[in-house]
Formats: structure tokens, C-alpha cells, sequence
């Protein structure tokens, strides 16, 4: 396989003699029943972004946690700089100049920058953490490697893009000359993956290497200096940036057929009601009943005028049968307060209607057995026992209902039956039903999670990111999915960071910031990049376009 053509902005002279910075030779992973790599065959030059493609459970984060020493390969070598190596733990990895920047940011939101960034590896001066020294070390990497934040800001102040700096920052402190970024734009908006973008060209620039795995084969396109595609486990292409001309082409290349074109849609919103919110208000600093005898739009004006901080600022808003109502917003406007006021799971002021019926002062119990499907925004938390198998997780939730009820007892035969129904629609890659969730790749353990709240025909969906980590194939089989239950009357509140998705399949996009429903779009009308500017504030919203 050729190798890589372009080689970011090193001189001639350190290009004539720097050797492969990762070499990755042969490397076959085993788990029971699953070959998760086989004879993998990767080589990362110095100085580029290398990006690693591939369906869900092709085996790139097993590739990634081998290469930062969190797995051991069953066979295979690891050269970085030339040299073999082999990792016992990530410390391993970490002293070879190896670092991880996780998908899932790992700051302690309380800390400040500074803090965080030194978090396991202070300088001391008398056994008290030296701060002029960190401060000094980390002015000179943020200015040398344009990653711009301020030292002294706590991290929960920060937006996503603040913290993802701050992560590779704090990589690049522990002397990491190699970075694993793993999907590090599925929570960026386009301005801020434009942002990081350019932060991993300065990287480049000065000479370190950058190996990233993305789901999202434009930006891809735009960044990668080569792209290793990997298919059901194993190394199926190495191409330099200038060999691949589409991202159709990437996508073929990764599940190796030709990809369908995807389908135009029609509306179907029809004018019946399927929930309706009304003046749904969530302070800050906790739960206060209204006081008798006063409405909820005079009492949240109350807290406005004392000046109270709202996380739900009269928000108020109707889905009908047939519907889906995009919500746009950056991480942290609101968004997962009010999927939380809708399920019950934390009080709010104002009112919430399933069809005719007031379901506010309900159990989350009985909203979700009152026929309201939820996709969670984090899979591990909220939507999977990952210690319990397939089937197990199919009942998760909906124990009172078909097909896991008979009588008193979980009918064990029917749930394990359903579970593979939903294994074949939805195509989870696992070797069967008594699998642990913990064993499915990430992608596969959300196709799950869609198909089991897709089940039992609910008349209401919460949608949050339901694609997220999943491969353009099984991304564009959940849209259909989704559209098909659309089309027979289900309506869906759609909470994504994937501006295409939202723009794709929503009827109508409202967009919240800080709060409060600012603006609504018409979705045939309007690009990721004006979308963006709504959600970020940089265009004013509170006009209905
Ligand atoms: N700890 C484990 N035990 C058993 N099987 C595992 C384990 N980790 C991964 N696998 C299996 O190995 C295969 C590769 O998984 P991996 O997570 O590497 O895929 P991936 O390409 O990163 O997928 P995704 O895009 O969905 O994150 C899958 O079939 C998965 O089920």
C-alpha cells in the first residue's frame, strides 16, 4: 500500500530521515466469538492526520486502545518512531509521547483550566503544586500550538469546544508528540470543528502526528492527510488525501458494496396534537411550587425580574402526529433539561400534554408506559446495563409491557424472540442475543437502544442524538426507520449536534439558547452554517422565519 503522499509543513531534511511515526504490523485481536482485529497493517508518517474509517464494530477503537496500551494485542507489533514497543498500560504509551484525547471529555468541571491540565502530573516547589511553573508551561504549549484558552477559568464555565482544547492540552503537557482523537467533532458545531480543525494544522505544522477516528467522512476529507479504511476488522485500503475523490467513495469502500441513494421525503404532519408543552419553566438553584392563586407565566416573570437564572425559560411548543421537531443548540443551552422535564426525571413549572392528557405530575414510569419511546443523549448512563446481556437490555425499561409481561414473570422466550428481531432490523453486529452490551462496539450498542425504543409503537419519541457513533450505513437505516414511523403518525422531538441530521429529517427546527426558544426555521430553508449562528448566538433570533 502507498504511503501517504502529503506530509504537513516539515522541512525537506527532517522528511528525508524521520521515520514512520506509528507502524502498525499484523495486529489480530481476539474476543470470544468476535475477531475484532485480524492482520491489521497501518502506517502513520510524521508530521500528518491520519484518519481511521469504518462501519460500526470494524474494530477502530479496539485499534486505538491497543496503540495507548488499554488492550493487549493477541499478535502483532507496534513501532512508534521506529522503534517496537510494547504496552503493558497506558502510562506505557504515554512515555513514548502517546496520548489519548477521549470522546467523552474527562475534566473535573470544578477545577479551573490550569488545574485540570496538571490534574496527575504537578510541578511541585515544596510539595505544594508550583503554580508560576504550570501557568508558564502551559502559556508556552496553548501560544505554540494556537490552542487558546484561559488558565484560570473554572471548566464548568467553559462551552465544548474550551474543553476539548483543554484535553489536548492536557495531552500535550505529559509530552505526547502522537495524538488519538477519537470522534472528536460529534459534539462540535460547524464553527467550532472549523476551530479544531485549525488547531490540528498548527499541530501539524510543528511537526506532531495526529491519528483520529470519524464517522463523518466530509470532514474527513477536509482534514485527513491519509485515511486507512477498516472493514469487518481488518485493513482494506491506505490512501493518500489525493487519491480519494468522494465521500461516497470512502462509504463504499467501507462496507464494500454500493451505498443506496437516500430517498426525497414528503411532509406527513397532520393536525392532530401529540404533546404539547406550555410555559415550561426550570430555575437554576431548585424546585419552588408555584404559589397559589398565581399563574405560571406571572411567576416565571417574577423570577426574571429578581433575576433568577433559568435553565428552561418559558419554553413552549407543539408536535403533532406525523412530526418532527428538530431542537438546535450548542451542548449545555438547555437541551438536556428539558428532555429531563419531559420525562419527569426533574420538576419544572408549567404544563405537558401526551394527546388530551396531562401527564405532569406523572412517574417517569408511567410517561414511558403511556407510549413515549426515549433515545438518551448517553447510552452508558441512561440507556444500557452494560454488565447485562442483549436481551436483558431489551426488557431495560420497559419490564411491564409486551413481549417481556406474562403474568408476573419476564417472559424470557418472547424477549429474547424480539431481541433478535431487532438484531436483524437494525442490524446489531454481535454473535447473539445473551452477548453482554459491554461486548458490542459503540455504534452497535446504540442501534439497540433506537430498536428497543422504536419498539411497541410509541406515540411519542424522544430522540436524542439517536445516530450518534453509528456509520453512515446504519446512520442513513435509522433515518428510515425513524421516517417510516413518522409516517405512521409518530412524533418525535429530535435533539442533535449533527446539523445535517437535523436539517435532514426534521418538519420544523426550533432552536434553544440559554434556555429559551429563540428561533423557529424552516429546514428546507436553511444551512448548517446559519444554523450554527442561531444556536451560537452569533444571529439574533426571536423572529419566526
Ligand atoms: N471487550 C470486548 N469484549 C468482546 N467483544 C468486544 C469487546 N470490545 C469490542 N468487541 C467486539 O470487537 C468488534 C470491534 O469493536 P470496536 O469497538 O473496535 O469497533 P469500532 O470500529 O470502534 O465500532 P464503532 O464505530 O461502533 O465504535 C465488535 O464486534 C465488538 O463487538
Amino acid at each position: 500500500m502507498p504511503p501517504p503522499s502529503r506530509r504537513g509543513e516539515m522541512s525537506a531534511d527532517t522528511l528525508a530521515t524521520a521515520k514512520p511515526a506509528v507502524e502498525l504490523e499484523g495486529i489480530t485481536k481476539r474476543f470470544p466469538g468476535v475477531v475484532a482485529n485480524h492482520d491489521i497493517r497501518i502506517t502513520v508518517e510524521p508530521g500528518t492526520v491520519h484518519a481511521i474509517v469504518g462501519e460500526n464494530g470494524a474494530g477502530k477503537s479496539t485499534l486505538m486502545k491497543i496503540l495507548y496500551g488499554m488492550q493487549k494485542p493477541d499478535e502483532g507489533t507496534i513501532k512508534v518512531n521506529g522503534t517496537e514497543v510494547a504496552f503493558r498500560t497506558p502510562s506505557d504509551a504515554i512515555a513514548v509521547g502517546i496520548g489519548m484525547v477521549h470522546q467523552h471529555f474527562m475534566l473535573a468541571d470544578n477545577l479551573t483550566v490550569l488545574e485540570n491540565i496538571v490534574l496527575g502530573a504537578e510541578p511541585k516547589k515544596g510539595g505544594m503544586l508550583d503554580t508560576a511553573t504550570a501557568r508558564k508551561r502551559i502559556t508556552e504549549l496553548a501560544e505554540s500550538h494556537g490552542l487558546r484558552v484561559d488558565p484560570d477559568k473554572l471548566v464548568e464555565d467553559l462551552g465544548v469546544g474550551d474543553r476539548q482544547r483543554v484535553e489536548i492540552l492536557k495531552v500535550l503537557y505529559r509530552g505526547a508528540r502522537i495524538l488519538i482523537l477519537d470522534e472528536p467533532t460529534a459534539v462540535l458545531v460547524p464553527q467550532e470543528v472549523e476551530e479544531l480543525f485549525q488547531n490540528l494544522r498548527e499541530l501539524k505544522a510543528e511537526g506532531l502526528t495526529v491519528i483520529f477516528i470519524s464517522h463523518k467522512l466530509d470532514e474527513v476529507l477536509d482534514i485527513a492527510d491519509a485515511i486507512t479504511v477498516i472493514r469487518r476488522g481488518t485493513t482494506v485500503a491506505s490512501l493518500a488525501r489525493n487519491e480519494v475523490t468522494s465521500a461516497r467513495q470512502l462509504a463504499e469502500l467501507m462496507v464494500g458494496s454500493e451505498l443506496p441513494t437516500p430517498e426525497t421525503r414528503e411532509s406527513t404532519v397532520t393536525d392532530r396534537v401529540a404533546l404539547q408543552v406550555a410555559h415550561l419553566t426550570m430555575e437554576a438553584d431548585g424546585y419552588r411550587p408555584v404559589p397559589k392563586g398565581t399563574s405560571v407565566e406571572t411567576y416565571v416573570e417574577k423570577l426574571r425580574a429578581d433575576g433568577k437564572r433559568l435553565l428552561l425559560d418559558d419554553v413552549s411548543f407543539e408536535i403533532h402526529e406525523g412530526e418532527i421537531l428538530g431542537i438546535a443548540g450548542v451542548e449545555g443551552n438547555g437541551q438536556s433539561e428539558l428532555i429531563e422535564a419531559i420525562m419527569g426525571i426533574r420538576a419544572a413549572h408549567g404544563g405537558i400534554a401526551l394527546g388530551e392528557q396531562d401527564i405532569s405530575t406523572w412517574s417517569t414510569l408511567k410517561r414511558r408506559e403511556s407510549g413515549i419511546g426515549y433515545i438518551p443523549e448517553d447510552r452508558h448512563r441512561q440507556g444500557l446495563l452494560l454488565e447485562a446481556s442483549l436481551w436483558e437490555n431489551r426488557v431495560l425499561g420497559h419490564q411491564t409491557r409486551k413481549p417481556a409481561r406474562n403474568g408476573i414473570w419476564v417472559d424470557r422466550r418472547a424477549a429474547k424472540a424480539d431481541t433478535e428481531r431487532i438484531v436483524k432490523d437494525y442490524d446489531v453486529r454481535t454473535p447473539g442475543v445473551d452477548t453482554l452490551a459491554l461486548a458490542l462496539s459503540g455504534g452497535n450498542q446504540q442501534k439497540l437502544i433506537v430498536g428497543r425504543e422504536m419498539s411497541g409503537a410509541p406515540k411519542f419519541l424522544i430522540a436524542a442524538h439517536p445516530t450518534r457513533g453509528v456509520d453512515v450505513g446504519a446512520q442513513a437505516a435509522i433515518w428510515d426507520h425513524l421516517r417510516n414511523a413518522r409516517a405512521a403518525g409518530l412524533a418525535v422531538l429530535l435533539i442533535s449536534a449533527d446539523l445535517d441530521e437535523l436539517i435532514g429529517l426534521s418538519d420544523t427546527i426550533q432552536v434553544i439558547y440559554r434556555g429559551r426558544l429563540v428561533a423557529a426555521l424552516d429546514p428546507s430553508d436553511i444551512t448548517p452554517e446559519r444554523l450554527g449562528g442561531y444556536m451560537t448566538g452569533a444571529i439574533a433570533g426571536t423572529e419566526e422565519t
